[in-house]
């Protein structure tokens, strides 16, 4: 079937014809595209058309497409069963994993997705310092639990959804939003209510407001006002967990904080999502502590080890500096591109995730974000993917090089762009 059936009969039986929101290309126009197969760093579309792969599936698939030893080992564990419900051996691998690679996880849980990571670390916050309230930042998104929609990046900034009905205005006054790398904002609002902030959560690199890094000393700053409060950091790394570096962003940036939040990567490709930290907060998980949270198919073995696969190979070829020069080498081109073109734009990037806004104004927070053309972001994705070349379907989104991307890759992929660019 091709790919213009496919999306009319999804319409018929899926809300927008998708299963999550900023797949439908509405900030973007044009038809949205159905994939049936993925090598490396290229994938397929239902019509046959080839792309050069910069979405990486959101970032999880930082070894590329069927990477062959993840494919192996996750056929092995099917044959042997697909989920048992009780304790399996690889769980018990992927937290060695984990342990290992992140400084400041001791134990961790492992759930579904980043949304269950982050739902399961706030109400872990609000359990153990008994306080209600949660700081986020203006456009970082952490998933869609109630406490963490409000004033989102991802797919609801793409959409400009200011709040979302069901969720009780109770529960939405609970979270207080700062603009991100504020640090007067934070400390005004632990003037006001630090006695009652159960924790502050961040991207500690957001993604989801495009790529927007941490100012200077912004992470240690919020290391310390949490201290001082008795308040708990929880850095959300589905993003930025084994991608930055091997332990993340916490290791690049050298801050620790309570809490830590995985996903993406740490399945290889399949739905895991993980929270982690010292063991004497981890101890208050139930069964060992009295805060509940649970799961039917958390640890399912053929995810965990996709995931073990995935991290063993990070943890042993650790190709972060690789990785980012392959971003910078394909970042600078694409600016060095619209400059001859004579378009304003900004590129963000921290290792191997960056975004090209359409301004000309430094893109430090979400307000500067939302300064990109966004017009032109949807006319240079349509180019972009005309020409074979897949990016996030959305500006407040990051593009993704993996290890699949090879030199003779990024050659073709950069002449694509140009041809793209020139169209403009
Ligand atoms: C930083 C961050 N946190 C949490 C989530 C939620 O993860 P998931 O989509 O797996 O629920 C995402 C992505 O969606 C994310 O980028
Ligand atoms: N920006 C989101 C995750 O990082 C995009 C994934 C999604 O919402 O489907």
């Amino acid at each position: 079937m091709n790919n213009q059936k496919l999306i009319q009969e999804a319409l018929e039986v899926l809300p927008g014809g998708v299963n999550s929101p900023v797949r439908a290309f509405k900030a973007v126009g044009g038809e949205p595209v159905v994939l049936v197969k993925g090598r490396g760093c290229r994938v397929w579309d239902a019509d046959g058309n080839e792309y050069i792969d910069f979405l990486a599936s959101w970032g999880p698939l930082i070894l590329g497409h069927a990477y062959p030893k993840v494919v192996k080992a996750v056929k092995e564990e099917v044959e042997r069963g697909l989920s048992f419900g009780l304790t399996n051996p690889h769980e018990v691998k992927l937290a060695q994993l984990v342990v290992e690679m992140v400084p400041s996880v001791e134990k961790v849980r492992f759930v579904n997705s980043g949304t269950e990571a982050t739902m399961s670390a706030i109400r872990l916050a609000r359990g153990v310092t008994g306080r209600k309230l949660v700081v986020k930042f203006e456009g970082c998104y952490h998933g869609h639990y109630d406490s963490l929609l409000v004033s989102a990046g991802s797919g609801v900034a793409t959409f400009a959804i200011p709040g979302t009905p069901g969720i009780p205005e109770e529960i939405a006054k609970l979270t207080l939003v700062v603009p991100f790398n504020n640090r007067e904002a934070v400390k005004k609002v632990f003037e006001e209510y630090g006695e009652d902030i159960a924790c502050v959560i961040v991207e500690p690199v957001a993604g989801n407001m495009g790529v927007v890094p941490p100012k200077e000393g912004f992470l240690k700053f919020l290391r310390e006002i949490t201290e001082e409060h008795g308040s708990l950091l929880i850095f959300d790394e589905v993003i930025t967990g084994f991608r930055l570096s091997k332990g993340g962003a916490q290791e690049l940036f050298d801050v620790n904080p309570d809490l830590t939040c995985l996903g993406k990567i740490l399945g290889g490709g399949l739905p895991v999502g993980a929270y982690g930290g010292r063991k004497e907060l981890m101890s208050q998980v139930a069964p060992e502590g009295p805060v509940y949270q649970a799961g039917t198919l958390s640890g399912n073995p053929v995810a965990m080890v996709a995931g073990v696969e995935t991290l063993k190979e990070l943890r042993d070829k650790e190709p972060y500096e690789e990785l980012g020069e392959k971003a910078k080498r394909v970042s600078e081109a694409v600016s060095g591109m619209l400059k001859e073109k004579g378009i304003p734009h900004r590129i963000n990037r921290v290792g191997s995730m960056f975004t090209v806004f359409f301004t000309d104004k430094e893109v430090v927070d979400f307000e500067s974000a939302k300064s990109s053309d966004l017009e032109l972001f949807g006319k240079f994705f349509r180019k972009l993917l005309e020409k074979g070349i897949l990016i996030p379907p959305a500006q407040f989104e990051a593009w993704f090089l993996s290890t699949a991307h090879e030199e003779e890759d990024i050659e073709e992929a950069l002449n694509r762009i140009e041809s793209a660019i020139r169209e403009l």
